[in-house]
């Protein structure tokens, strides 16, 4: 029999292996604690120890590894054998499991991932992620346009879809449904499904330009699973799912539905703040993203770097992740949204480029002259900073971005 303490969890010659799972965690001892008996805990409770002294006869060592401290900073290098190759609940219950909770540490926060080949590929990544731009839309070089109608409940089905129809008519290319408007009996789902595409065909027919509409299907597996197969009969390229009220193991289901009709998922991330808004505890979103691109989302909300109306954590160094290469998986097209309007467009693309989805709601609903001209006017500002154009000057022609820069200026709501 071999005794398993905590200790053994930690290595600091340790160099991790390409093939572990390396995480970089933020870590705040207990007041009674060593950085180092804390880091080992982590390590430990994290993979096949404990608090206890384990009498093992046989096991498979599968113990992660506490290998680098960096003042707060600790660095953990797991096994690839501990995790279950396509089941993001399974790592997540490991690096973001127990030790969130444990009294061992008074914060802790999984700040970043290094993920191994064979893991990462276990999983699918995005069937379209930015090629949605081409696939999807024929938005040129420009970002892509959504809108939200606003407000978010309580509209009836026609006034959403009436709404839908003239942000489309005003230079809008997505039609989204916000995060909490599902199936409920104000607005039904198979009612504004089936108006919201008629809708969606006039103003393609109208515009000649691509439209599309993103029906949010979130709910029980199940339902979800339904959702997704009426949107696909009914000839949407797109659903949305809110990806962390859903939970991983969900996403992963409804991925797999949409591949096989060749749907793209738009991820919202409400209730994440739960987990990234606290800067010590928690995990990142840099994580959260992480996790939507292996479970295969498309596009995903990422902040507007601080432009907005929501905190963010690093948008500009999320988005470049969500870009870069991951063994072959195809990349997230991120969504800045959140409290923009016209004025802040310039700004946000000299932040975060073009190869993105912006969406106003009520930078849009707001606008003085309602929807078509709000949708107008975050057109015109879109087109006006792509041709290198300042607001000023092009609101000069276009009245519907004048009286948007005359309500709102540039600044930034709360
Ligand atoms: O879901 C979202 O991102 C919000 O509905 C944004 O709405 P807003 O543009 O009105 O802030
Ligand atoms: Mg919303």
């Amino acid at each position: 029999m071999t005794g398993i303490t905590y200790e053994d969890f930690l290595d600091l010659s340790y160099e991790p292996s390409d093939a572990d799972l390396v995480c970089e965690f933020h870590v705040e001892p207990a007041a009674d604690m060593e950085i180092e008996a804390a880091a080992s805990r982590v390590a430990s409770e994290s993979s096949n120890g404990t608090w206890a002294e384990l009498q093992v006869e046989e096991c498979v060592d599968l113990s992660a590894t506490a290998c680098d401290i960096d003042g707060s900073r600790v660095t953990v290098a797991y096994p690839d054998a501990l995790f279950e190759p396509g089941n993001m609940p399974q790592v997540l219950s490991c690096i973001a499991g127990n030790i969130m909770g444990m009294k061992a540490v008074e914060r802790i926060r999984l700040l970043d991932c290094r993920w191994p080949e064979g893991l990462a590929t276990s999983f699918p990544g995005p069937q379209f992620g930015s090629r949605v731009r081409d696939e999807i839309f024929d938005a040129g070089d420009r970002p892509i346009l959504a809108t939200v109608p606003k407000p978010k409940v309580g509209l009836p089905t026609k006034e959403h879809v009436r709404v839908g129809r003239e942000a489309w008519l005003g230079g809008i290319d997505l039609l989204k449904d916000d995060e909490n408007l599902t199936d409920q009996s104000f607005n039904p789902y198979e009612d504004r499904l089936t108006e919201s595409l008629a809708a969606r065909d006039e103003a393609e027919e109208a515009t000649g330009e691509s439209k599309s509409y993103l029906v949010n299907v979130t709910g029980p597996t199940h339902d979800m699973l339904e959702r997704v197969d009426r949107a696909a009969e009914e000839g949407c390229e797109y659903v949305m799912v809110d990806v962390v009220t859903t939970g991983w193991g969900a996403v992963q289901t409804v991925r797999d539905a949409c591949e096989s009709h060749g749907v793209a998922i738009h991820a919202h991330r409400a209730m994440h703040a739960a987990f990234d808004r606290i800067e010590t505890h928690g995990v990142s979103m840099r994580v959260i993203a992480q996790l939507a691109r292996l479970c295969g989302v498309d596009q995903i909300h990422t902040g507007t770097a601080d432009l907005g109306k929501l905190a963010n954590e690093d948008t500009v160094g999320i988005n470049e992740w969500l870009y870069s290469d991951l063994y072959g998986l195809r990349d997230v097209l991120p969504v800045a949204s959140g409290g923009l309007h016209p004025g802040l467009v310039p700004e946000l693309v000299s932040r975060v480029g073009t190869n993105v989805c912006i969406q106003a709601g009520g930078g849009i609903h707001g606008h003085p002259g309602g929807t078509h001209d709000g949708a107008k006017a975050l057109r015109q500002a879109t087109d006006a900073t792509v041709a290198g154009v300042s607001l000023e000057e092009y609101a000069t022609d276009y009245p519907e971005l004048a009286v948007a820069m005359e309500k709102w200026g540039t600044e930034t709501p709360r």
